[in-house]
């Protein structure tokens, strides 16, 4: 059995408001995807990396990754034209080169410091439950509006999981759901996780943390970088 990790790194990162896609500037003199591909490069349970790529990067992913020596990207696939399209084509491609009971690891490229732990809790919770969803408690008072600008109802936050990645999945059963997904006109869900609940599936948790950001906004790359030094500091206790 064979666990792939399949890094998303089709969009454009508008929200970021930069000239690269937000998957490939540059911190700390290493493109942010390179981090990400460490982490899976590293975690011994990993046996291939797959990245969907943005149109017109492959090659400088390609390039990237013989720099920093990343020897588990064996696929690199484009994107869609949303999320839910390009894991849809990169699980399907991956479903011509593994088998259906082979685990994927969906990872989103912008979370560059997802942890060995993380990774592996992914992997035990799919094997044991046919799915894992990284999530992370909801730590602060949580408001329902309709209207972005006012609130009367508030939702009882222990009854909710803020959702991170890797989610993990048989490969034969993602590809299952997205060929339903598309039957039933499903074709723009925020995540993984979303799409299964939409089509009426339960998920499964494992571990995440709040380290395991999502560089989304220029203020994430600042909270990144704190998070890199930090890291480096206690490296250099140990
Ligand atoms: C998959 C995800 O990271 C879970 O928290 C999130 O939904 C991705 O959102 P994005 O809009 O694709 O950045």
């Amino acid at each position: 059995m064979a666990n792939i990790a399949l890094l998303i790194a089709g969009g454009s990162g508008n929200r970021m408001h930069q000239d690269i896609p937000k998957q490939f500037l540059t911190v700390n003199e290493k493109p942010v995807i390179i981090y990400t591909l460490e982490a899976f490069e590293k975690h011994p349970e990993i046996g291939s990396i797959a990245v969907v790529c943005i149109d017109g990067w492959e090659q400088v992913l390609w390039a990237y990754a013989k720099q920093f020596n990343i020897t588990k990207l064996k696929y690199v696939f484009s994107g869609g034209e949303n999320g839910q399209a390009s894991i849809r084509n990169g699980v399907y491609e991956l479903e011509k080169q593994f088998k259906e009971n082979d685990i994927v690891l969906i990872h989103d490229a912008i979370r560059p410091l997802v942890s060995a732990e993380i990774i592996s809790d992914c992997i035990s919770k799919t094997i044991q439950y046919g799915n894992a969803i990284t999530v992370i408690p909801c730590a602060e008072a949580m408001m329902q509006t309709e209207n972005g600008v006012m609130a009367d109802k508030s939702y009882p936050r222990d009854r909710l999981k803020r959702t991170q990645t890797p989610q993990g999945f048989y490969l034969g059963q993602i590809c299952e759901l997205h060929r339903k997904a598309l039957k039933a006109g499903i074709t723009n869900s925020v995540a993984s996780c979303t799409l299964m609940i939409e089509m009426g599936q339960q998920v499964y948790f494992s571990a995440g943390s709040e380290k395991n950001i999502k560089l989304t906004t220029v203020e994430d790359i600042d909270i990144f970088k704190a998070l890199l030094a930090a890291k480096r500091s206690e490296w250099l206790k140990d």
